[in-house]
């Protein structure tokens, strides 16, 4: 990299938290929604949020800057394929990443990363008066919604590879732990006819706002929501599987979901679907989350090292690791 092109690639990330924080000022006044069915002048779209013609015009235009429309005639601007992932429509299955991961509450929480480093005690959820990332979301329920349908978009794509690369032969029951809106568990049900009951395990507040939900499909007969802790216990069952779950915490934790499934079944096997970084130079989204789960949640992304040593404190061993597609695949069994 030349000296120009290492000043300019600075320079970009200098401009990274404005970036977000203005593409979420867009999509929280819905500006995609206006450009989603034909061209739309700044000027109508500020009259209909009876907000400020030249504010809005720039923020177009910056949104613009960055792909999520095009300004196709003077403060004429039309969609994108970004800009309708963004709409609060349908295909707009993005506007939740956008809405919870650059919410008010994230941001503020990442003003005092240089104390968590500096300390090693996480101080993420501190600056938004909690001591927990999850109560964050529970004071912020607009937020916590977001989370939920931002997990929701990525499960849908995750969830039919990460199934079918797992074995559940022999399983009657299946439990996904920390399941949010169900995604895995249907999943399961679906790929696996012989599986009699799918427990989609979550807490209360979020298992009650699924309970409103309309969820259709034939699978939906074989599955069942239930909240609790899994600190505290979990269901029965012949599987349990945890996406995106470990990340959260740290190893201390996470083996104690691990004797929670222990004394239900200490029989069940455990899929566990989560990165599995390589540890140098990896470019991408990983080195980037597990500093997010190191400021809010003492959580971290795992390198296979990471996987052994976590597992070598439990009763449990690995049976296999698969790291060939994303989420990676841990599958656990007891010792
Ligand atoms: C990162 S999200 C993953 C959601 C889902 N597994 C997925 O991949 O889309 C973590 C989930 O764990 C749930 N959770 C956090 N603490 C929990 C606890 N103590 N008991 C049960 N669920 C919990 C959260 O509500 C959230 O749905």
């Amino acid at each position: 990299m030349s000296e120009a092109e290492a000043f300019e690639k600075i320079h970009q990330i200098s401009m990274g938290h404005m970036i977000s924080r203005i593409v979420h000022a867009g999509t929280f006044l819905r500006i995609p929604d206006y450009v989603e069915n034909g061209p739309k002048k700044a000027e109508d779209v500020a009259k209909d949020l009876n907000a400020n013609v030249d504010n809005i015009y720039r923020l177009m235009r910056a949104m613009s800057s960055q792909g999520i429309m095009k300004e196709e005639d003077d403060h004429v601007f039309s969609k994108t394929p970004m800009s309708t992932l963004l709409t609060s429509g349908p295909q707009g299955y993005a506007r939740s990443i956008i809405l919870a991961e650059c919410s008010d509450v994230h941001y503020r929480g990442f003003l005092s990363l240089v104390k968590t480093i500096q300390t090693g005690i996480f101080h993420g959820p501190s600056d938004n008066g909690v001591e927990n990332f999850w109560d964050i979301h529970r004071n912020h329920p607009d937020v916590d919604l977001e989370f939920s349908k931002n997990m929701t978009a990525l499960s849908l794509r995750q969830s039919p590879i990460v199934v079918k690369e797992s074995d559940f032969t022999g399983c009657e029951i299946t439990c996904d732990l920390g399941g949010s809106q169900g995604i895995i568990t249907r999943e399961i049900l679906k790929q696996n006819p012989h599986v009699k009951k799918g427990i989609n395990f979550d807490m209360g507040h979020l298992i009650e706002l699924n309970k409103k939900q309309i969820r259709e499909g034939s699978e939906m007969d074989r599955f069942e929501d239930q909240s609790g802790d899994f600190f505290t216990a979990v269901p029965y069952a012949d599987a349990y599987t945890m996406k995106f779950i470990f990340h959260d915490w740290n190893d201390e934790l996470c083996r104690k979901i691990l004797s929670n499934i222990e004394k239900a079944n200490p029989k069940a096997i455990v899929y566990i679907y989560d990165s599995i970084i390589d540890t140098k130079n990896q470019p991408g989204l990983f080195p980037l989350l597990d500093i997010k789960m190191m400021h809010f949640l003492d959580g971290r992304e795992r390198s296979v090292e990471d996987w052994n040593t976590l597992v070598s404190g439990s009763n449990y061993r690995i049976a296999s690791m698969n790291s060939t597609i994303q989420p990676g695949i841990v599958k656990l069994v007891h010792k």
